[in-house]
Protein backbone atom coordinates (compact mmCIF):
# COMPACT_ATOMS: atom_id res chain seq x y z
CA UNK A 1 0.00 0.00 0.00
CA UNK A 2 1.76 3.28 -0.85
CA UNK A 3 1.77 5.93 1.77
CA UNK A 4 -0.86 7.87 0.80
CA UNK A 5 -3.30 5.15 1.09
CA UNK A 6 -1.97 4.07 4.28
CA UNK A 7 -3.06 7.98 5.32
CA UNK A 8 -6.79 7.95 4.44
CA UNK A 9 -7.64 4.10 3.91
CA UNK A 10 -7.65 4.16 7.92
CA UNK A 11 -9.98 7.25 7.84
CA UNK A 12 -12.69 6.17 5.59
CA UNK A 13 -12.57 2.51 7.56
CA UNK A 14 -12.94 4.70 10.98
CA UNK A 15 -16.14 6.74 9.21
CA UNK A 16 -17.54 2.89 7.93
CA UNK A 17 -17.44 2.27 12.07
CA UNK A 18 -19.30 5.49 12.53
CA UNK A 19 -21.48 5.31 10.21
CA UNK A 20 -22.59 1.69 12.22
CA UNK A 21 -22.39 3.05 15.38
CA UNK A 22 -24.79 5.76 14.32
CA UNK A 23 -27.24 3.01 13.74
CA UNK A 24 -26.62 1.09 16.90
CA UNK A 25 -24.89 3.01 19.64
CA UNK A 26 -27.49 3.11 22.41
CA UNK A 27 -25.87 5.76 24.47
CA UNK A 28 -27.82 8.74 25.69
CA UNK A 29 -28.33 11.85 24.68
CA UNK A 30 -25.59 13.70 26.32
CA UNK A 31 -22.73 11.37 25.16
CA UNK A 32 -24.51 11.73 21.91
CA UNK A 33 -23.78 15.48 22.17
CA UNK A 34 -20.05 14.97 23.09
CA UNK A 35 -19.55 12.60 20.47
CA UNK A 36 -20.82 14.99 17.86
CA UNK A 37 -18.73 17.91 19.18
CA UNK A 38 -15.63 15.74 18.39
CA UNK A 39 -16.85 14.79 14.89
CA UNK A 40 -17.51 18.96 14.48
CA UNK A 41 -14.32 19.42 15.03
CA UNK A 42 -13.49 16.79 12.62
CA UNK A 43 -15.48 18.21 10.04
CA UNK A 44 -13.87 21.34 10.19
CA UNK A 45 -10.03 19.84 9.99
CA UNK A 46 -11.13 17.70 6.93
CA UNK A 47 -12.95 20.95 5.23
CA UNK A 48 -9.90 23.03 5.62
CA UNK A 49 -8.70 21.79 1.73
CA UNK A 50 -10.98 19.70 -0.88
CA UNK A 51 -11.45 19.05 -4.23
CA UNK A 52 -13.75 21.36 -6.46
CA UNK A 53 -15.43 18.16 -8.29
CA UNK A 54 -15.55 14.51 -7.73
CA UNK A 55 -12.64 12.20 -7.66
CA UNK A 56 -12.96 10.85 -10.62
CA UNK A 57 -10.55 8.35 -11.78
CA UNK A 58 -6.70 8.87 -11.33
CA UNK A 59 -3.94 7.30 -11.97
CA UNK A 60 -0.31 6.89 -10.03
CA UNK A 61 2.98 7.71 -11.14
CA UNK A 62 3.61 4.18 -12.08
CA UNK A 63 -0.02 4.12 -14.03
CA UNK A 64 -1.81 2.08 -11.94
CA UNK A 65 -5.34 3.21 -11.38
CA UNK A 66 -7.20 4.80 -8.51
CA UNK A 67 -10.98 4.65 -8.25
CA UNK A 68 -10.50 5.49 -4.63
CA UNK A 69 -14.04 7.74 -4.55
CA UNK A 70 -15.62 4.67 -6.29
CA UNK A 71 -19.22 3.84 -4.00
CA UNK A 72 -18.51 0.23 -4.09
CA UNK A 73 -14.84 -0.05 -4.33
CA UNK A 74 -13.00 3.20 -2.97
CA UNK A 75 -10.81 3.18 -0.44
CA UNK A 76 -11.17 6.17 0.01
CA UNK A 77 -15.20 5.95 0.53
CA UNK A 78 -16.84 5.17 3.81
CA UNK A 79 -19.70 3.97 1.65
CA UNK A 80 -17.82 1.40 0.09
CA UNK A 81 -17.50 -2.01 2.12
CA UNK A 82 -15.09 -1.71 0.32
CA UNK A 83 -14.73 -4.56 -2.43
CA UNK A 84 -11.38 -6.24 -3.31
CA UNK A 85 -11.35 -8.66 -6.49
CA UNK A 86 -9.75 -11.59 -7.34
CA UNK A 87 -9.10 -12.32 -11.22
CA UNK A 88 -9.27 -16.23 -11.79
CA UNK A 89 -7.07 -17.04 -15.02
CA UNK A 90 -10.31 -18.21 -16.47
CA UNK A 91 -11.08 -14.85 -16.05
CA UNK A 92 -13.89 -15.15 -13.12
CA UNK A 93 -14.14 -12.21 -10.74
CA UNK A 94 -14.35 -12.88 -7.59
CA UNK A 95 -14.99 -10.99 -3.71
CA UNK A 96 -15.30 -11.49 -0.40
CA UNK A 97 -16.32 -8.68 1.43
CA UNK A 98 -18.11 -7.99 4.76
CA UNK A 99 -21.76 -5.97 5.13
CA UNK A 100 -21.85 -4.12 8.42
CA UNK A 101 -25.35 -3.54 10.15
CA UNK A 102 -25.52 0.12 8.31
CA UNK A 103 -26.50 -1.79 5.00
CA UNK A 104 -29.78 -3.34 6.49
CA UNK A 105 -32.83 -2.70 4.32
CA UNK A 106 -35.34 -5.60 5.26
CA UNK A 107 -35.05 -6.41 8.96
CA UNK A 108 -31.82 -7.89 9.74
CA UNK A 109 -30.81 -8.57 6.04
CA UNK A 110 -28.87 -6.95 3.10
CA UNK A 111 -30.74 -3.55 1.09
CA UNK A 112 -31.70 -4.74 -2.12
CA UNK A 113 -30.15 -1.92 -3.49
CA UNK A 114 -26.88 -2.13 -2.12
CA UNK A 115 -26.81 -5.89 -3.32
CA UNK A 116 -27.59 -4.33 -7.02
CA UNK A 117 -24.58 -1.69 -6.22
CA UNK A 118 -22.06 -4.76 -5.52
CA UNK A 119 -23.20 -6.56 -8.92
CA UNK A 120 -23.13 -3.84 -10.88
CA UNK A 121 -19.71 -3.27 -10.05
CA UNK A 122 -18.72 -6.58 -10.12
CA UNK A 123 -20.39 -7.54 -13.20
CA UNK A 124 -18.65 -3.99 -14.69
CA UNK A 125 -15.20 -4.93 -13.61
CA UNK A 126 -15.69 -8.39 -14.99
CA UNK A 127 -16.42 -7.00 -18.85
CA UNK A 128 -13.59 -4.31 -18.33
CA UNK A 129 -10.76 -6.68 -17.05
CA UNK A 130 -12.10 -9.18 -19.79
CA UNK A 131 -10.89 -6.82 -22.55
CA UNK A 132 -14.85 -4.89 -22.78
CA UNK A 133 -15.00 -1.78 -20.60
CA UNK A 134 -18.43 -0.42 -20.62
CA UNK A 135 -20.98 2.12 -19.14
CA UNK A 136 -23.83 -0.59 -17.25
CA UNK A 137 -26.37 -0.79 -20.00
CA UNK A 138 -28.78 -2.83 -18.64
CA UNK A 139 -28.51 -4.51 -15.15
CA UNK A 140 -30.86 -7.34 -14.41
CA UNK A 141 -31.63 -8.71 -10.72
CA UNK A 142 -33.41 -11.98 -9.74
CA UNK A 143 -33.77 -11.74 -5.71
CA UNK A 144 -33.99 -15.75 -5.31
CA UNK A 145 -33.43 -15.53 -1.01
CA UNK A 146 -32.99 -13.00 1.43
CA UNK A 147 -29.62 -11.65 1.41
CA UNK A 148 -27.75 -11.53 5.05
CA UNK A 149 -25.69 -8.72 6.67
CA UNK A 150 -21.96 -9.47 7.20
CA UNK A 151 -19.69 -11.93 5.13
CA UNK A 152 -20.65 -12.52 1.74
CA UNK A 153 -19.73 -13.46 -1.70
CA UNK A 154 -19.82 -11.76 -4.94
CA UNK A 155 -18.70 -13.54 -8.43
CA UNK A 156 -19.29 -13.05 -12.09
CA UNK A 157 -18.01 -14.20 -15.61
CA UNK A 158 -18.18 -12.64 -19.33
CA UNK A 159 -20.69 -15.12 -20.97
CA UNK A 160 -20.33 -13.32 -23.88
CA UNK A 161 -19.15 -10.65 -26.04
CA UNK A 162 -20.86 -8.77 -29.05
CA UNK A 163 -18.98 -6.32 -30.74
CA UNK A 164 -18.75 -2.98 -28.24
CA UNK A 165 -21.18 -5.17 -25.72
CA UNK A 166 -19.93 -7.36 -22.74
CA UNK A 167 -23.01 -9.83 -21.51
CA UNK A 168 -21.52 -10.88 -18.38
CA UNK A 169 -23.20 -13.00 -15.44
CA UNK A 170 -22.96 -13.23 -11.47
CA UNK A 171 -24.24 -13.57 -8.09
CA UNK A 172 -24.07 -12.96 -4.73
CA UNK A 173 -23.96 -16.02 -1.92
CA UNK A 174 -23.53 -16.37 1.56
CA UNK A 175 -21.19 -19.07 0.98
CA UNK A 176 -23.73 -21.37 0.93
CA UNK A 177 -27.06 -20.43 -0.92
CA UNK A 178 -27.13 -17.97 -3.89
CA UNK A 179 -28.95 -15.05 -2.84
CA UNK A 180 -29.22 -12.49 -5.65
CA UNK A 181 -28.71 -13.49 -9.47
CA UNK A 182 -27.98 -10.63 -11.50
CA UNK A 183 -27.24 -10.37 -15.76
CA UNK A 184 -25.86 -7.53 -17.25
CA UNK A 185 -24.88 -5.71 -20.73
CA UNK A 186 -22.03 -3.93 -20.85
CA UNK A 187 -21.49 -1.14 -23.79
CA UNK A 188 -18.52 0.88 -24.69
CA UNK A 189 -20.09 3.86 -24.84
CA UNK A 190 -20.28 5.98 -28.46
CA UNK A 191 -18.36 8.58 -27.32
CA UNK A 192 -15.23 6.06 -26.53
CA UNK A 193 -15.73 4.52 -29.56
CA UNK A 194 -15.72 7.58 -31.43
CA UNK A 195 -12.40 9.18 -29.51
CA UNK A 196 -10.46 5.12 -30.36
CA UNK A 197 -11.56 5.60 -33.92
CA UNK A 198 -10.06 9.08 -34.00
CA UNK A 199 -6.96 8.03 -32.65
CA UNK A 200 -6.99 5.30 -34.65
CA UNK A 201 -7.01 7.02 -38.21
CA UNK A 202 -4.21 9.52 -36.55
CA UNK A 203 -2.05 6.52 -36.26
CA UNK A 204 -2.62 5.23 -39.66
CA UNK A 205 -1.98 8.70 -41.49
CA UNK A 206 0.61 9.70 -39.32
CA UNK A 207 3.76 10.22 -41.75
CA UNK A 208 7.02 7.59 -41.94
CA UNK A 209 9.54 8.18 -39.31
CA UNK A 210 12.68 8.01 -40.61
C1 LIG B 1 -10.63 4.10 -23.91
C2 LIG B 1 -11.98 4.42 -23.41
C3 LIG B 1 -12.60 3.39 -22.51
C4 LIG B 1 -13.99 3.84 -22.13
C5 LIG B 1 -14.57 2.98 -21.08
C6 LIG B 1 -15.94 3.46 -20.75
C7 LIG B 1 -16.54 3.16 -19.68
C8 LIG B 1 -15.94 2.26 -18.71
C9 LIG B 1 -16.43 2.66 -17.38
C10 LIG B 1 -16.06 2.01 -16.33
C11 LIG B 1 -15.30 0.76 -16.40
C12 LIG B 1 -14.59 0.55 -15.12
C13 LIG B 1 -14.92 -0.38 -14.19
C14 LIG B 1 -16.25 -0.97 -14.19
C15 LIG B 1 -16.84 -0.55 -13.02
C16 LIG B 1 -18.02 -0.08 -12.84
C17 LIG B 1 -19.30 -0.68 -13.02
C18 LIG B 1 -20.31 0.36 -12.70
C19 LIG B 1 -20.68 1.00 -13.96
C20 LIG B 1 -21.76 1.97 -13.80
O1 LIG B 1 -22.37 2.13 -12.79
S1 LIG B 1 -22.10 2.86 -15.17
C21 LIG B 1 -23.41 3.92 -14.62
C22 LIG B 1 -24.77 3.47 -15.05
N1 LIG B 1 -24.88 3.48 -16.48
C23 LIG B 1 -25.06 4.60 -17.18
O2 LIG B 1 -25.10 5.68 -16.65
C24 LIG B 1 -25.20 4.44 -18.68
C25 LIG B 1 -25.95 5.59 -19.29
N2 LIG B 1 -26.22 5.28 -20.66
C26 LIG B 1 -25.28 5.51 -21.63
O3 LIG B 1 -24.21 6.06 -21.38
C27 LIG B 1 -25.64 5.03 -22.98
O4 LIG B 1 -27.00 4.96 -23.16
C28 LIG B 1 -25.00 3.67 -23.33
C29 LIG B 1 -23.45 3.77 -23.22
C30 LIG B 1 -25.51 2.54 -22.42
C31 LIG B 1 -25.33 3.30 -24.76
O5 LIG B 1 -25.13 4.48 -25.52
P1 LIG B 1 -24.55 4.44 -26.99
O6 LIG B 1 -24.73 5.79 -27.59
O7 LIG B 1 -23.18 3.89 -27.00
O8 LIG B 1 -25.58 3.41 -27.63
P2 LIG B 1 -25.98 3.15 -29.12
O9 LIG B 1 -27.31 3.75 -29.39
O10 LIG B 1 -24.85 3.50 -30.04
O11 LIG B 1 -26.20 1.55 -29.10
C32 LIG B 1 -25.10 0.66 -29.14
C33 LIG B 1 -25.66 -0.74 -28.96
O12 LIG B 1 -26.05 -0.90 -27.58
C34 LIG B 1 -27.46 -1.23 -27.48
N3 LIG B 1 -27.97 -0.50 -26.31
C35 LIG B 1 -28.03 0.82 -26.12
N4 LIG B 1 -28.46 1.12 -24.92
C36 LIG B 1 -28.67 -0.07 -24.30
C37 LIG B 1 -29.12 -0.40 -23.01
N5 LIG B 1 -29.41 0.55 -22.10
N6 LIG B 1 -29.21 -1.70 -22.68
C38 LIG B 1 -28.90 -2.66 -23.58
N7 LIG B 1 -28.46 -2.39 -24.83
C39 LIG B 1 -28.37 -1.11 -25.19
C40 LIG B 1 -28.07 -0.74 -28.76
O13 LIG B 1 -29.23 -1.48 -29.06
C41 LIG B 1 -26.93 -1.01 -29.74
O14 LIG B 1 -26.93 -2.40 -30.03
P3 LIG B 1 -26.73 -2.92 -31.55
O15 LIG B 1 -25.38 -2.38 -32.00
O16 LIG B 1 -26.77 -4.41 -31.46
O17 LIG B 1 -27.85 -2.33 -32.34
Amino acid sequence: MDAEAAVVGPLAEDLRVLNELSVVSEVDADAVGRAREHLEAARAILAEKTLDGPYGVRFTADGRQRSWGNAAVGLRNPIAPPLEFVKDDDGTVRADYFLRRGYEGPPGLTHGGISALILDQVLGYTATVNGCPGMTGTLTLRYRNPTPLGALHAEARVDRIEGIKAFVVGHISDGETVCVEAEGVFILPRWARERMAAEASAVTEAPAQD
